[in-house]
């Protein structure tokens, strides 16, 4: 397949299947394309404005000099500096979302014990993919910091989120004051070989070059790994939705036999009849198989 992404000729059809299969929102099966993602960020912003009427939280809390490095914090009922945390990063391929509608998972796990951290980063076109793995570093560096007794370090990413949570399985914490406690990944609808995407409209404000995509590539720097995992007991759940496009899937499944052929404690999971919307807009839902999946995780039950 020759592509080139300064071609500016029609587009093959192999670049429009391209383009359809990294659309997540043409291969939603109960709504429109248009209704899928207004109900998507509808849903995120109830929830956000539910978890700061209801729960104990510390608001765009500076985690750098930056404008855009701030984070939100909401506390379990009984706050304790020694909980587990979950640090969230939404998706919209690098280029929308925001920490102030992606509150999805708070009311359910704080409700359980578990201190939730909704991270902000700036996406494109104001950052580029190599500022927001370093900032989504630094975010967790000041976590480490500030709750030094924490019970653990979740990382869980949605979409292009998950590509940045990935991106921490990789990441050189020696160039930080502090290593975090990191114990678990959960990866949800991520993206992982960014090549194709530099084929796509995606890339319009990204700007990225086949160069940065591989630099910043999970599967590509995964694969030329010698490191072993740091912490053989931090487990790495890979999700996708039965309703995620046959190209997200197929980065999934690939990213987790990786992440097995290099030693990780990984498991893969398929969620049935959920679309690349409703598998993370599900988690304001304490009977949800992820938001159960993902306490029996971190609250460490079989
Ligand atoms: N992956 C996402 C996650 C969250 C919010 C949006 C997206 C999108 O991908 C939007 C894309 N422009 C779409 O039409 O499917």
């Amino acid at each position: 397949m020759a592509l080139n992404p300064s071609d500016s000729r029609a587009p093959d059809p192999s670049v429009k299947e391209l383009e359809n299969q990294y659309s997540p929102s043409r291969w939603v099966i109960r709504l429109g394309a248009e209704e899928a993602l207004r109900t998507y960020s509808q849903i995120g912003d109830e929830a956000t404005k539910r978890a700061r009427a209801t729960r104990r939280n510390l608001l765009h809390v500076p985690y750098g000099d930056g404008e855009g490095e701030n984070l939100d914090i909401y506390f379990p009922e009984q706050v304790s500096e020694a909980s587990p945390f979950c640090v969230f990063f939404h998706g919209g391929y690098w280029q929308s979302g925001s920490k102030d509608t992606s509150a999805f998972m708070v009311n359910p796990l704080t409700a359980q014990g578990v201190a939730v951290v909704i991270v902000a980063y700036d996406i494109a076109p104001k950052g580029t993919l190599d500022q927001m793995v370093d900032q989504v570093t630094r975010s967790i560096v000041y976590i480490q910091k500030q709750y030094p007794r924490n019970e653990g370090i979740y990382l869980c990413g949605h979409s292009a989120g998950a590509h940045l949570a990935a991106m921490m399985l990789l990441a050189d914490w020696t160039k930080h004051a502090v290593a975090p406690n990191l114990r678990g990944f959960f990866l949800v609808s991520g993206i992982y070989d960014l090549e194709p995407i530099v084929f796509t409209s995606q890339n319009g404000p990204l700007l990225m070059t086949l160069e940065d995509a591989r630099r910043n590539g999970p599967q590509q720097l995964l694969e030329a790994a010698l490191t072993q995992p740091v912490d053989p007991a931090c487990h790495v759940l890979v999700i996708v939705g039965q309703h995620d496009s046959p190209e997200f899937s197929r980065q999934s499944r690939e990213f987790y036999q990786t992440l097995c052929r290099g030693g990780w404690n990984a498991s893969f999971e398929e969620l049935h009849d959920v679309d690349h919307f409703e598998i993370i807009w599900k988690l304001t839902q304490d009977d949800y198989v992820l938001t159960q999946m993902i306490l029996r995780t971190i609250l460490q039950e079989p």
